[in-house]
């Protein structure tokens, strides 16, 4: 019988992350750009916009400061194309280009940008899930601001969650009990330990660029994705 795909620490998620673009000489837009396309992918498939109840199609994206967030505007777009109507909030913006150029696309894809959270109850009546691209394998300690307001509101809420990499707030080993608790997980490029704790419906697996020698090294087991598919659901 094959092996089930492994879950990875929080160090070696981020070795893995490095080895890639070092070893491997990938760059963040590129990779970026294949995870972000699998969460849109994952999304359309979980809950295709012909499903949805609340039209137009709206779709709310929050985005955080590192390539979680990244990952997330990359989300956006490929969800506007794909017929959806994505609103993102990206309350702290760092102060580089590739994040720069991410904003713009979304912009010219004529995609809005809030200026605060919406109140949980307006969140509920306007929108179909809300797309979590808070924080990745690199978060740790407690939650500070403004996240930490965005992260309680989202406790709040009954709308469906989709998580990019890792529930935000979750701890990336251990997992969070008291959390926000996602309806649906993409796991980029291999799930981390926390995974074994997600009680959601979707959990689906993405990033689909890991070279072999990489797979065998960390005894990744990664599944086979079907075709040209850019996810695999795991569960
Ligand atoms: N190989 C792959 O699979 C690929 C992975 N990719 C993606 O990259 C993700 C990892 O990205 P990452 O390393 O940039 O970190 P990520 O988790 O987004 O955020 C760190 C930011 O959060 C902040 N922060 C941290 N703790 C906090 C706290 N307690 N409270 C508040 N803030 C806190 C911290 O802020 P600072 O400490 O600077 O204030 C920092 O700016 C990964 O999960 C996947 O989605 C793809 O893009 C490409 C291929
Ligand atoms: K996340």
């Amino acid at each position: 019988m094959a092996q089930s795909v492994r879950y990875l620490g929080q160090e070696e998620a981020q070795r893995i992350d490095e080895e890639l673009f070092s070893e491997y000489s990938f760059s963040v837009d590129q990779l970026m750009e294949l995870a972000g396309l699998s969460c849109a992918t994952a999304v359309t498939k979980a809950y295709p916009v012909q499903s949805l109840l609340k039209l137009p199609p709206r779709v709310l994206v929050i985005c955080g400061p590192g390539n979680n967030g990244g990952d997330g505007l990359v989300c956006a777009r490929h969800l506007k194309l794909f017929g959806y109507e994505p609103a993102v909030l990206y309350p702290k913006r760092p102060n580089k280009q590739l994040f720069q150029n991410l904003t713009t696309q979304c912009e010219k894809m004529e995609i809005s940008f809030l200026s605060e959270m919406p109140e949980a109850d307006e969140v509920d009546e306007v929108y179909n899930v809300v797309i979590d691209a808070i924080f990745g394998f690199s978060f740790k300690g407690a939650v500070r601001e403004p996240f930490a307001t965005i992260l309680s509101s989202l406790k709040k809420i009954s709308v469906p969650i989709a998580s990019i990499d890792i529930p935000s707030g979750w701890d990336v080993e251990n997992g969070a009990s008291d959390g926000i608790q996602p309806d649906l997980l993409v796991s980029l490029t291999a799930p981390k330990k926390f995974a074994s704790h997600f009680q959601g419906r979707y959990h689906y697996l993405g990033g689909r660029f890991v070279p072999p020698a990489l797979d065998r090294k960390y005894g990744l087991n990664l599944p086979q994705y079907p075709g040209t598919e850019c996810v695999l659901r795991l569960n």
